[in-house]
């Protein structure tokens, strides 16, 4: 054993300190240390674990979903968040919810040993990180819609990947989805005649990488693509093609106010009336313009200085890829890019977000998250080639592509 018994005792005796005091951790600024640490822990979680620990874990993973999803709906979440800092008792959460006293002492219970909230005393409870982060509507709405949308498609994915002898799926008329959901219809055509779950997809879609990074942080966008002297007041110089409510248009217009030209959001006919319905804060202040556009018939907007595709491609296997690329090719000037915002897979120790989001697409759409070469190849055959990557996140993996025609 590497580690001497003394040593392993005073590192138990360290963490447990700071877990009984987690404020000493928890506003930690630095996150390239924070991360370090949560991933160290996490590992070290797991390493530890003995059998029955594992088996008992992975057998509940459901539940940790199901139950958040209960203390979202009750508001067992934000009232304690909205206590401040006191400890509520189990009668004052069941009156202020409308939940059975013993039903909450149960959820209770079990938030408490799962540390989605603390439990400083007999019949007392708080709020701790966890708790308010499921406050949040990248919760709210993230929660929903695993619950809805994903966790059917995952569930049957096993009796799927059987059925198709674990061939990759790569047809998206055909896949966990359907056999899930007993539907015929794909999720983006039947979200269409699914208002409530539509209406969780958009503010995950918008909330989903809050407090990571953006490309903003790798890449001057207005520096690189927009120069005063080739862009005008008509010059489009931003199309956000399949942008969901447009909360990529709305942080490119925040972060350059004073940038000359359109920005265009497009998406399919339910979302650009959902925009318009009740646009985004900012959208309409900061002149984004909304159009219906399918991507799989020819884009409308010709020779716009950047085509950004943010997580649109991993929804589509490399054939649909295809024909999306070639819209957009048909419709670059001399001076376009395509900026594709996706995750780039490394080779070895892929994080687990990215690899859980890899999962996402395959049981919901047969598509997929890409590696380095799997994003070569599939712009090579799409007819570009890669100007440069830059990535800015760690924990997706997260990457902004520049790719132009290849001649
Ligand atoms: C995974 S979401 C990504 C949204 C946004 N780009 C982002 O990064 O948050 C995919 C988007 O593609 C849109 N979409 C799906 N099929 C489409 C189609 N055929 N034409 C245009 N948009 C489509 C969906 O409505 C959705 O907004």
């Amino acid at each position: 054993m590497d580690c001497k018994l003394e040593e392993l005792t005073a590192l138990a005796e360290k963490i447990e300190a700071i877990v009984n005091k987690p404020e000493t951790v928890t506003d930690l600024k630095n996150e390239v240390l924070r991360r370090r640490l949560r991933e160290a822990g996490r590992k070290l979680s797991l390493a530890m674990e003995v059998t029955g620990d594992t088996v008992h874990r992975i057998n509940n993973t459901q539940l940790q979903l199901a139950a958040a999803r209960i203390g979202i709906q009750t508001g067992i979440f934000n009232t304690l968040a909205e206590a401040n800092g006191s400890a509520l008792t189990n009668s004052t959460l069941a009156e202020k919810t409308q939940v059975d006293p013993a039903l909450m002492k149960r959820l209770l219970r079990y938030y408490q040993s799962l540390d989605m909230i603390t439990q400083p005393g007999d019949d007392a409870y708080g709020a701790n990180n966890i708790t308010r982060a499921l406050t949040s509507l990248c919760a709210t709405s993230g929660v929903n819609f695993f619950a809805t949308i994903i966790g059917p498609s995952y569930n049957a994915l096993p009796e799927f990947l059987q059925k198709t002898c674990y061939a990759a799926p790569t047809d998206p008329s055909n896949c966990s989805w359907h056999l899930g959901h007993r539907t015929d219809l794909p999720p983006f055509v039947w979200m269409q005649t699914h208002p409530e779950e539509l209406g969780y997809f958009m503010p995950w879609m918008a909330t989903n990488r809050d407090g990571l990074g953006t490309f903003h942080d790798v890449l001057d966008f207005e520096r690189e693509f927009c120069c005063r002297d080739v862009t005008d007041e008509q010059t489009v110089v931003f199309v956000d093609v399949g942008g969901a409510m447009g909360h990529q248009s709305i942080a490119l217009r925040q972060r350059y106010p004073d940038m000359v030209g359109r920005v265009i959001l497009q998406d399919q006919a339910v979302v650009i009336e959902r925009v318009g319905e009740s646009p985004l804060p900012g959208f309409v202040e900061t002149g984004i313009e909304a159009m219906v556009h399918d991507f799989f018939d020819v884009q409308p907007v010709q020779g716009a200085r950047a085509y950004y595709l943010r997580n649109v491609l991993h929804d589509w296997p490399d054939h649909k890829c295809a024909e999306i690329l070639a819209n957009i090719k048909g419709a670059m000037g001399k001076d376009s890019v395509v900026l594709i915002d996706e995750m780039v897979l490394p080779e070895r120790g892929a994080p687990w977000r990215a690899t859980q989001a890899d999962f996402t697409m395959m049981a919901s759409l047969a598509a997929k998250e890409r590696s380095d070469t799997e994003w070569r190849v599939l712009l090579d055959e799409a007819g570009f080639k890669i100007r440069k990557i830059w990535k800015y996140t760690d924990e997706c993996e997260d990457c902004i592509v520049v790719a132009v025609p290849k001649e």
